[in-house]
């Protein structure tokens, strides 16, 4: 067993990476992808691109370091949660593309049922808000919008998956239908007290049971990949959504410890060990993994914008040419000039929870140039997370005492000093930012003794660079002030 091959399908990529023995990445490949947005706040993916994409630089990766799949211990899948794809099972063709996780269509139902005082429900038995965000109401529409799905259904034809279950499918040829606990949590229809789907929620929704997967731990084989897709079957043997994965490579296995990911959204977590914490704050409470025949939990709090922020600089305002710029263009300015960018661009996630927020671009004055809005755009990742992380440490009662960070958009050091300036924690950036895949190459790897235990992977963990907290508490208030007042412009734009 050389390496691990871990598969990371996100939002807008799929890479896969091989990792080493030290948890170090030795071979990438990545592939962006189309995202469809057939209608104001809709976001659709083609699964077959998606499966294309993921496949081909898989390939590319064994091509490209010259193993052979013999030589791969296991494969570990990480994948963007909560999107949805229903496929014909005879045939494996999606009946539509995938409703993403950022498209808001079935906000109207969600507050149709939270009307008729459904939320408590949802929130005791999933641990879940009612929102367009999950899984169950993307079925639901499926189910109702597009021709003979409920025919398909009710004859057994018809397979939901989240896109770790879409890969596993296609992975094994058809032979494995499954999700691990991780992303059956992400659904709203799984009770994640008694580990099941939830009777009482599918018959609400008119789901049928039988279009669901298996759901198996985070860590364990759970099928093989067909020979013919890389020569020689490969044991698929870790499966986790991408936060949750990043949680674990981010070596958080304690209470209390927790990571945020900078990437198209953001995304804290804490850990919470083997107690589901109920939020007061608008924060989730999500199942981390099921390792080790145990169940962790965490809180979450899930930010819908971040780095698209930075892409929408770059793709629609044409003022940066790359992400990477934009780490000179805050240098290059004092402050923002008062200028604050709120990017609800699709609603705001955790901790307000508003799909009919909109982008708010506030504060200009004569003065306000380009510099002043690319930094008033990656300001904005990082007062999304301060809002995020206070919710959370009055959730957990306790104050946080460090935070790991990762993803894309943590490579931008002024983002890290600026994080921890207005939070007052210190930021750790690790000599890793890919813990997503890692993440889920431990989860395979320990699976099949490529990794003895946690001991072992926590050794693994290097900091690569600290950022102190250098404001003072008077200087990061009155930041956090002027961001609340933009907040609530965004908040009730639609009033
Ligand atoms: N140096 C940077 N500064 C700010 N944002 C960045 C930087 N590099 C990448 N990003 C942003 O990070 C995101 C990519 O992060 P990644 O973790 O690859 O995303 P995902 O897994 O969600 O597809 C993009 O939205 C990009 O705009
Ligand atoms: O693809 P990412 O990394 O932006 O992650 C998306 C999340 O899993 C959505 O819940």
């Amino acid at each position: 067993m050389k390496y691990i091959l871990s598969l990371d399908q996100g939002t807008t990529s799929s890479r896969s990476i091989l990792f080493n023995q030290q948890g170090q990445a030795v071979c990438t490949a990545q592939k962006e992808f189309t995202q469809f947005y057939p209608h104001q706040g809709w976001v659709e993916h083609d699964p077959m691109e998606i499966w294309q994409t993921q496949l081909e630089t898989a390939r590319e990766v064994l091509e490209k370091k010259g193993v052979s799949a013999e030589e791969i211990g296991a494969i570990g899948i990480t994948n963007q949660r909560e999107t949805t794809i229903l496929w014909d099972k005879r045939n494996g063709r999606p009946l539509c593309n995938g409703i993403v996780w950022q498209c808001r269509r079935t906000a109207p139902f969600c507050d149709a049922l939270k009307e008729q005082g459904y939320t408590d429900f949802f929130r005791e038995k999933t641990g879940l808000p009612i929102d367009a965000y999950f899984s169950a109401t993307k079925i639901k529409w499926i189910l109702e919008n597009v021709p003979h799905a409920k025919e398909l259904a009710a004859k057994g034809n018809l397979l939901f998956g989240t896109i770790d279950t879409w890969l596993i499918w296609n992975l094994t040829g058809g032979q494995v239908h499954a999700t691990d606990y991780s992303n059956a949590s992400r659904t709203m229809l799984f009770h994640i007290h008694s580990l099941c789907w939830d009777k009482e929620i599918l018959d609400l929704l008119e789901i049928p049971e039988g279009i669901l997967p298996n759901v198996v731990p985070s860590s364990g084989i759970l099928g093989y990949t067909l020979p013919s897709l890389f020569g020689h079957s490969i044991p698929i043997a870790g499966v986790a959504g991408d936060q949750q994965a990043a949680l674990f490579g981010q070596a958080c296995y304690s209470p209390g410890a927790a990571k945020n990911t900078y990437g198209t959204g953001c995304f804290l977590l804490m850990n919470t060990g083997d107690t589901p914490v109920q939020s007061k704050n608008g924060l989730l409470t999500t199942i981390a993994w099921g390792f080790d025949n145990k169940i962790t939990y965490a809180l979450e709090g899930s930010v819908f914008v971040a780095g698209a922020a930075v892409q929408w600089l770059r793709d629609e305002l044409k003022m940066i040419s790359s992400a990477a710029e934009t780490e000179g263009l805050c240098h290059s300015v004092e402050d923002t000039c008062g200028v604050y960018l709120v990017p609800a661009f699709t609603g705001l996630g955790a901790p307000y929870w508003n799909p009919y927020a909109r982008g708010i671009l506030t504060g200009l004055t004569r003065g306000a140039n380009r510099a002043h809005i690319v930094r008033a755009t990656v300001e904005s990742m990082a007062y999304q997370t301060y809002d995020v992380l206070h919710a959370m440490e009055q959730d957990a009662d306790i104050p946080l005492a460090e935070l790991r960070v990762d993803g894309g958009a943590a490579a931008n050091a002024f983002l890290l000093q600026f994080q921890s300036d207005i939070t007052g924690v210190p930021v750790l950036r690790p000599s890793t930012l890919e813990t997503t895949a890692l993440g889920a190459a431990y989860l395979a790897g320990l699976a099949v003794g490529y990794w003895e235990n946690l001991t072992e992977i926590r050794r693994n963990w290097q900091i690569s660079c600290v950022f102190s907290p250098k404001l003072s508490k008077e200087g990061a208030e009155e930041k956090n002030n002027g961001w609340k007042k933009a907040v609530n412009q965004a908040l009730f734009y639609h009033n």
